[in-house]
């Protein structure tokens, strides 16, 4: 399936990724054609395997593709780039640096002078949050906290391109829905180009303004659907006639799609 849209700031051109395990070839995605538009909210959904997180990897660049290619912004992904903020499941956070350490880590390496620096790991701090724990260190924090810090450290070095490979699958529920009101207020204070990878159903009809469907066996889109509720996303939102349509249209399309009943028989 393609969808195209003018201004795309992430494209994958009929992406096919196999992997070789011991000899066998196994086809991990086949055909993967989508446009992310500059500033959307993308969140991708499907079966266990279908390939979300390695269509993630590829568009950070952390895969070569046996075929097609991601482009960002019109240049070909070629590797990890400093336009594009990865953030994990795992905190992935350096557990002997403090959360400011943290944060002004990416800006180190950029080689901002430090007042500079300071500024804007405060100004991440404040947009997150964590303001009051930015001397603690992460074995301090909730897991929700450190989850935050990432976002933090994500955003700080400005990236124009958050790609999220379910970044809020360990929390509990509570903090989980905690957390997507935040990211959501974060992403509406400073926009970028969002590709959000969940197991989530609700999360990611909440989160998007189009929920990408994956199938398995290959991985590949078998289905978008707009998410046509505007932003804020409130949590009255969450309990309204039209998230529950919404909602209903995703889970058929992840859990009634060919194959997937047989799969988990
Ligand atoms: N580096 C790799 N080497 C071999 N096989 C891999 C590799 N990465 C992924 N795969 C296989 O490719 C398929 C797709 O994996 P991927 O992790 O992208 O799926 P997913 O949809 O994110 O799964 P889940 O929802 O369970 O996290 C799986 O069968 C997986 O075992």
């Amino acid at each position: 399936m393609t969808t195209s849209t003018q201004n795309a700031m992430i494209r994958f051109e009929n992406l096919r990724q196999e992997f070789t395990l011991t000899g066998t070839t196994f086809t991990a995605l086949d055909g993967v054609s989508l446009d992310i538009a500059d500033g959307e909210f993308v969140t991708v959904v499907g079966p266990s395997g279908c390939g979300k997180s390695t269509m993630l990897n590829a568009a950070a660049g952390l895969l070569d593709p046996t075929g097609g290619r991601v482009m960002v912004d019109d240049r070909e992904v070629d590797g990890p780039s400093p336009r594009t903020g990865v953030i994990f499941q795992q905190y992935a956070l350096f557990p002997w640096l403090t959360v400011r350490k943290n944060v002004e880590f990416g800006l180190e390496l950029k080689k901002i002078p430090a007042k500079e620096r300071r500024k804007i790991v405060d100004h991440y701090l404040e947009l997150v949050g964590l303001t009051r724990f930015a001397e603690a260190l992460p074995k301090e924090l909730s897991g929700g906290m450190k989850q935050r810090c990432a976002i933090a450290r994500a955003y700080a070095v400005n990236p124009e391109i958050l790609l999220m490979d379910e970044p809020f699958g360990a929390l509990d529920a509570l903090t989980r829905v905690h957390m997507q009101e935040q990211l959501l207020e974060t992403w509406t204070k400073e926009r970028r180009t969002v590709m959000f990878v969940t197991h989530d159903v609700d999360e990611s009809v909440f989160l998007a303004s189009r929920v990408i469907v994956m199938a398995a066996r290959p991985g590949r889109i078998y289905k978008e659907i707009k998410i046509d509720l505007p932003y804020p996303r409130t949590e009255e939102m969450r309990l309204s006639d039209g998230f529950a349509r919404l909602r209903a249209q995703v889970w058929e399309a992840v859990y009634h799609q060919p194959g997937v009943a047989e799969a988990h028989q």
